[in-house]
Order: structure tokens, then C-alpha cells, then sequence
């Protein structure tokens, strides 16, 4: 079996904030949970010896109190939101008034059984006085319901609004990060956590009402007390019943509790979890394969399926009950095997009040009507009293998740970018980007985040303002790298680039993104209209719909666009899926009839089909038609063009097209390709940059390569043999 081997785990940087090392054995406890998963836990020596509930009872409580400063910026947010504070002071006089009602029905019962007991000694009831109190009884009921109503009328335009204002901050965050922030895996984690999106409710939400629950809960809690004493000092027995009554529902409670907790656990110790499994890692991706849409083609035009069956069964069988989710799987593991020793004596402690009534009841039969109703009085209002301790129990322990959550959330907001800013504008001059930007690699050193080799190697080169650069080399050289150096996603290792002269790290990021287009080699499609596409390749001018319109026919995009159906509003991918009724079409519903979605489908205008697939070459050419938003000569805040394989998806007409036009837009600004082709475009280069694992291995025009007779030189004569 593989088990990751020591050279996965040196390429980890065991010094980055958050990550331990999993080898060092004294910090990190390693634990096999089945035959898949493997826990590492970090070792927390200053409170290891206290007893493992305590511990994490002491855990959660500091955690609270770490993350109170999170929960006031939180309630300083909410108070910005338009009328919060209005609906959240209606929401906590309604949860007050609700928690004040059990203790008011308490104490109205307490009144009734005063009635029984008169009747008993005096054999004479106070019909008048019975009327109130039951009618009273019935009107607190009454008040309840329609108090937890208004609690929820109230609830939905603040919930609305808090997560209104939280979906923004969100969105702020993801669409702020750089790539190397973005692509950790740790960062990808912590906003999973900070912003779980399968929860229906906001976690902002979720803490607000539990804090205002868990206020309610304890004047609940108090209330019910008080009035019970009173109630019971004059009964017989009482006291002694209500021990008996409240040890059976402590014990229960404490129960899950101590099962609240021990979930609790995963929110609060740091550990990672990971799998080594091969025939776990292998099910996952065919489980992937089968539910992802891209991989149908290849499955069903290559015979594929049998065979994935064949092996998803072997994996399956092979790993038995093991071939779980870790949480799945872990959950299985914390199982306790045997009931404990509570839960034992619980069974027959619920029967002791029953059992000790029976005995008075013999002993004082006279008594047994009074008896019986301050039992049952006594039994229910223990039972309500303790489901509302457990009640705040749960709602402590899930308080301090949330609060661990708003903590991670604020934590994201605030959340670094890895690439830090520039301070120096750019350019002095606006005008002077006409004439291009001049680019300089100066011993440039670079690998990418958690990788051992190098992407490049010492890499130089001189670009003067206005010149045309073609960086050629096999798959894997280094060509996509320097260009991404060039925009700053990555930051080299060693060395230095030089933009017009000035180290590229001191310019403002956003300037110096401003004046370079850039189309990569992977470039993607986002979810949105072809129009907005196209416009997102110059934000600033988004709504300019002729600027769109030149820009895809400079991208050749125009004709084809043109015979679409929705034109310039086709969504590629429709980002938002349809609902359907779960039957399906062509079954019978219950009346006999033939289930058909065609006539909904025709009067909502839905299709059958949610994506709208093209060809590579055209997708090419609206990626290519967002370059030229903002690639054109009379293009003032643009200064070099960055292509990056721009026609590998061409047909050779197009190929010859987009160069021409190419040619003629770039009017004297700077232009570097990276290419697998030798040919027109690299004979009109200033600079042909060989590149070979990493390195430049050859510079200079196609005349000086050719005379060096180098790999330029050898591949150059094997096309044009090719050609003969
Ligand atoms: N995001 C990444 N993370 C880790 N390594 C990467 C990443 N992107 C590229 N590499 C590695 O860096 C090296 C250079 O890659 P680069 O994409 O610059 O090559 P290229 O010359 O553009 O190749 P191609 O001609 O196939 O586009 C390769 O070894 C590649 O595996």
C-alpha cells in the first residue's frame, strides 16, 4: 500500500503559520481510524492532564471568551445594517415575554392544585376562583402561540438582512484573493469553514438568535425555580419527589451533553485528516468520473463503463465498511461500545417518583387525590425544567461553534493577499504606454507553491520598449511561467523584474495589471452571458456595447455569435439549474395520465439542454475577443500584451488572420507570445527567447538563431523539410 513516501512529505513547509509537521511525534498524535483515514491531532501538553470532557468543556468556554471581540465588530455590523436594531429589540421583548410564560403556566398549576387540595380537606370548591385560573391557563397557551408567531414574522426580514449583508462581505473576500492565497489548500479550507454554504441560514443569524436564546433560556430556567419552590414548600413529600424527579433528568441531560462534547472535539483541537488509500483514492475519482458531465463523452464513445464498474465493486468490497467519508467513519469509531454507567442507573431512577408516590399513597390513603396531583405536577414541571436545562446545555455548546465560526469568518475578511501591494503609481504618464513598457528578467529563480523543482532557473533577458517576443520551448519549459511572473501572480523566488526600469514589486498592483492584457493558454469561460464574457476583459468599460461588438469581431468571434439564438446574452453554461416535480417523464401520474414536461417547459422557456457547448476554436476566440477589449493600439492604459499560445484552438485561416490583425493593432506597444510554432511570427521577432527545462538556452532574432545553428536552428529545418 502507498504511504505517501518521505518525498511527499518533505516538499510540505512545515513553517508556514498554521501547519505542523506530521512526522514530529511529540507534537503530533498520528491515530489510523479504520483502513482509510489517518488523524493527526496536535499535542496540547499544558492541558493534557485534565480529564478529557473538562478539558474540552475548558476549551469550548475559552474559545468563547477568545472570540468575544469577533462577536462586538459583529453586533457593530448588524447595528449598520438600515433598521436592524429596530426588528432585533421587537425580537428580544417577544423571547422575553416567551420565556417568561412557562413560569406564569407553573404558576397558575400551583393554583389548581391548591383547588384540589381544598376540595380534599373542605370538600368545597371556589367555582369563581377555578373559572380564572383555568381560563388564565388556557389564555397563557393562547399568548404562546401567538408570541412564536410574531417571533417568526419578526425573524424573516432580519434574517434576510443580516444575510444580505454577509453574502457581500463573502463574495468580497473570494473575489479578492490571488492566486497563490487562492490555491492553498488551508485557505481553501478556512473559507469553507468561515462561510459554509450548505446551511440555509447565515452562521451570523444562527448566533444572534442562539444568544438571544440562551438569555431567554436562563430566565426561563430562574422563573420556573422560583415558582416551583413556592409551590412545593407546602406539599407533602414534594422536595423529596423532586429530587427524585430532577436526579433522572439531570442524569439524562448530562448524557448528551457529554455526547455534544465529544463532536465538539473535531471544532476544537487542530488536526488534519488525510488518506493514503489507493483503493480508497482510486473509488473517489471514479465516483467523480461517473457524476461529472465533461468525462461522458471519453466513458461512452471508450467502452469505459463495464470496466469502471468492475473496479469500483472491487474497491468497495475490498475496503468493507472503511469506504466512508472520514466524519462517517470517525463517528463510527467514537462509538461508545458499552452503555455506561449512567445510562444504567437512569432506567430505574425515571420509576422511583412512581414507585415512592405507591408507597404514601398506602401508608396515607386519604391523601392520595392531593398526592396525585402535586406528582404530576411535580413530574411534568421537573421533566419541562430539565429539557430547559439541556436546552441551554445544547445552546452553549452550539453557541461556541458559532462563535469559532464568526471568528473564521472575520478571519477571512481579513485574510492577507500573498502577492503584497506596490506603493509607486504607474505609469508617470499615461500617454507614454503607446509606445510600450520595456521588461527585464534579471537572474529571475522561481517554483511554484509547494513544488521541489524549479519553473525557472536563472532566468534574464532585455525587452525594450515596443519590441515583439516570441518565447518558444517544448511542454513544461517555463514559456506560461514568465508571463505570469511578468503579471505578478507569483512572485519569483530569486532575482528581479524590472518593468520600464522599476522593480515590478514596488508598482501598484492594480496599475500594473491595468497595463498589461493577458490571455492564458488556460483560459476559462465564466458562468455569465457571452456579452459580460467579453466585457470582463475591461471591466471599466462594461457597458460599452459597441466596444463589445468590435472587440469580438477583432477576436473573429462576431459571426458565429451573431447566429446564436440569444446572440450576446447565450449563457455558455446556465448558472442557475431548473426545478423539476420528482416524477419522471414518460411514467404515469396517479390519475393515469402520461407524465410530459414538454408544455410547462414551453410556457416557462426552459430548455432541455442547460449548456450550450462550441467548438475549442470558438471558445478560443471569445477568450480572445475579451484580450482585445483592451488590446488595441488606440488603447491608451495598455502597454504590453501578454499571448499565451493565443492559436491553439485556430484553424490555419484564423491563425493567419489574428496575426495580421494582431500586427496592425499592437501599433508600438510591447508584445510577447509564448509559442509551440515556428513560423511568420517568429521570422518578424525582435527576440526569440529558446527555452529549455527552465532555463534560456538560445536569444536572439530568427537570422541569429538560424546562424547558431542551435535547437532553433534544427527544428526550424525540419519544418521547412517537412514542407518540401
Ligand atoms: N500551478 C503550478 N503548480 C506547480 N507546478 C506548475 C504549475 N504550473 C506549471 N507548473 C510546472 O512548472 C513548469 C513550467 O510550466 P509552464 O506552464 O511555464 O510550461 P510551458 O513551457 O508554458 O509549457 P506548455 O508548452 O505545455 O504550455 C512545468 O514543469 C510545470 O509542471
Amino acid at each position: 500500500m502507498y504511504r505517501g513516501g518521505p518525498r511527499h512529505r518533505r516538499g510540505i513547509d512545515t513553517h508556514r503559520k498554521g501547519k505542523f509537521d506530521p512526522n514530529d511525534e511529540k507534537q503530533v498524535k498520528h491515530t489510523k481510524i479504520g483502513k482509510v483515514w489517518e488523524l493527526f491531532e496536535e499535542r496540547q501538553p499544558e492541558l493534557a492532564k485534565v480529564p478529557f470532557s473538562t478539558r474540552l468543556n475548558l476549551e469550548r468556554y475559552l474559545g468563547i471568551y477568545d472570540s468575544l471581540p469577533y462577536v462586538w465588530r459583529m453586533l457593530k455590523d448588524i447595528g449598520s445594517i438600515r433598521a436592524c436594531w429596530l426588528y432585533l429589540a421587537l425580537y428580544v421583548v417577544v423571547q422575553l415575554a416567551l420565556s417568561l410564560i412557562p413560569a406564569v403556566q407553573l404558576w397558575y398549576s400551583g393554583q389548581l392544585l391548591e383547588i384540589v387540595g381544598t376540595a380534599v380537606e373542605h370538600r368545597t370548591v371556589d367555582k369563581l376562583l377555578l373559572l380564572r385560573v383555568a381560563s388564565s391557563r388556557v389564555a397563557c397557551s393562547i399568548a404562546d402561540l401567538i408570541l412564536q408567531h410574531l417571533s417568526k414574522i419578526i425573524s424573516r426580514p432580519l434574517n434576510a438582512r443580516i444575510k444580505r449583508y454577509y453574502t457581500v462581505h463573502m463574495f468580497h473576500v473570494l473575489a479578492r484573493l490571488d492566486v497563490p492565497t487562492y490555491d492553498d489548500p488551508l485557505v481553501q479550507r478556512q473559507l469553507e469553514q468561515a462561510f459554509p454554504t450548505n446551511s440555509r441560514q447565515s452562521v451570523i443569524w444562527r448566533t444572534v438568535v442562539g444568544v438571544i436564546h440562551m438569555g431567554s433560556t436562563t430566565i426561563m430556567l430562574v422563573s420556573q425555580l422560583s415558582v416551583l419552590l413556592n409551590v412545593l414548600r407546602n406539599q407533602r413529600d414534594g422536595p423529596l419527589l423532586a429530587f427524585l424527579s430532577f436526579s433522572h433528568s439531570f442524569i439524562s441531560s448530562n448524557q448528551d451533553t457529554h455526547t455534544l462534547f465529544t463532536r465538539g472535539k473535531t471544532w476544537s483541537t487542530v488536526w488534519a485528516a488525510t488518506t493514503h488509500n489507493a483503493d480508497f483514492i482510486k473509488l473517489s475519482g471514479l465516483r467523480k468520473a461517473v457524476a461529472d458531465a465533461s468525462h461522458r463523452k471519453e466513458i461512452v464513445a471508450g467502452n469505459m463503463w463495464q470496466y469502471m464498474v468492475a473496479e469500483y465493486t472491487r474497491c468497495i468490497t475490498a475496503l468493507g465498511e472503511d469506504a466512508a467519508e472520514f466524519f462517517d467513519v470517525y463517528e463510527m469509531f467514537n462509538q461508545q461500545k458499552f452503555p455506561s454507567f449512567t445510562s444504567i442507573i437512569r432506567r430505574p431512577l425515571q420509576e422511583l417518583p412512581h414507585v415512592v408516590f405507591t408507597l404514601r399513597a398506602v401508608q396515607y390513603p386519604a391523601s392520595i387525590p392531593v398526592s396525585l396531583a402535586s406528582l404530576n405536577l411535580i413530574t411534568s414541571s421537573a421533566s419541562s425544567f430539565s429539557h430547559t436545562l439541556l436546552r441551554l446545555f445544547e445552546q452553549t455548546g452550539s453557541i461556541s461553534d458559532n462563535f469559532a465560526t464568526i471568528r473564521k469568518m472575520y478571519d477571512a475578511i481579513n485574510l492577507p493577499n500573498r502577492i503584497p501591494d506596490g506603493i509607486t503609481p504607474y505609469p508617470e504618464n499615461l500617454q507614454s504606454l503607446k509606445s510600450g513598457m520595456s521588461v527585464e528578467f534579471r537572474n529571475v529563480s522561481f517554483k511554484y507553491p509547494e513544488s521541489n523543482s524549479y519553473a525557472l532557473r536563472n532566468v534574464s533577458f532585455k525587452l525594450f520598449k515596443g519590441q515583439l517576443c516570441v518565447i518558444l520551448g517544448q511542454n513544461g519549459s517555463g514559456k506560461s511561467t514568465v508571463l505570469k511572473l511578468i503579471a505578478r501572480l507569483y512572485d519569483p523566488l530569486e532575482g528581479q523584474i524590472l518593468i520600464d526600469g522599476q522593480d515590478i514589486k514596488k508598482l501598484k498592483l492594480a496599475d500594473l495589471r491595468r497595463a498589461i492584457a493577458i490571455l492564458f493558454q488556460d483560459y476559462t469561460h465564466f458562468p455569465l452571458s457571452i456579452k459580460d464574457n467579453i466585457a470582463l476583459g475591461d471591466p471599466g468599460h462594461a457597458d460599452d456595447t459597441e466596444r463589445i461588438t468590435q472587440a469580438a469581431s477583432l477576436g473573429g468571434a462576431s459571426e458565429f455569435i451573431e447566429r446564436l439564438e440569444d446572440r450576446y446574452d447565450t449563457y455558455l453554461e446556465r448558472p442557475v439549474r431548473d426545478y423539476y416535480s420528482g416524477l419522471p417523464e414518460g411514467t404515469m401520474d396517479l390519475f393515469g395520465r402520461a407524465v410530459n414536461f414538454g408544455k410547462i417547459r414551453g410556457m416557462g422557456g426552459m430548455k432541455s439542454n442547460q449548456s450550450m457547448t462550441l467548438s475549442g476554436g470558438q471558445m478560443q476566440r471569445i477568450a480572445l475577443s475579451r484580450t482585445f477589449m483592451r488590446s488595441s493600439a488606440s488603447e491608451p492604459s495598455v502597454g504590453l500584451l501578454l499571448f499565451d499560445e493565443p492559436s491553439a484552438s485556430l484553424d490555419p485561416t484564423a491563425e493567419h488572420d489574428l496575426f495580421e490583425r494582431l500586427r496592425l493593432l499592437r501599433g508600438e506597444k510591447t508584445m510577447i507570445f509564448s509559442s509551440h510554432r515556428f513560423g511568420n511570427l517568429t521570422r518578424n521577432a525582435d527576440v526569440i527567447l529558446y527555452m529549455h527545462d527552465s532555463v534560456i538556452v538560445e536569444e536572439g532574432s530568427h537570422e541569429d538563431l538560424l546562424k547558431a545553428r542551435g535547437e532553433y536552428a534544427r527544428i526550424w529545418n525540419l519544418q521547412a523539410q517537412a514542407f518540401l
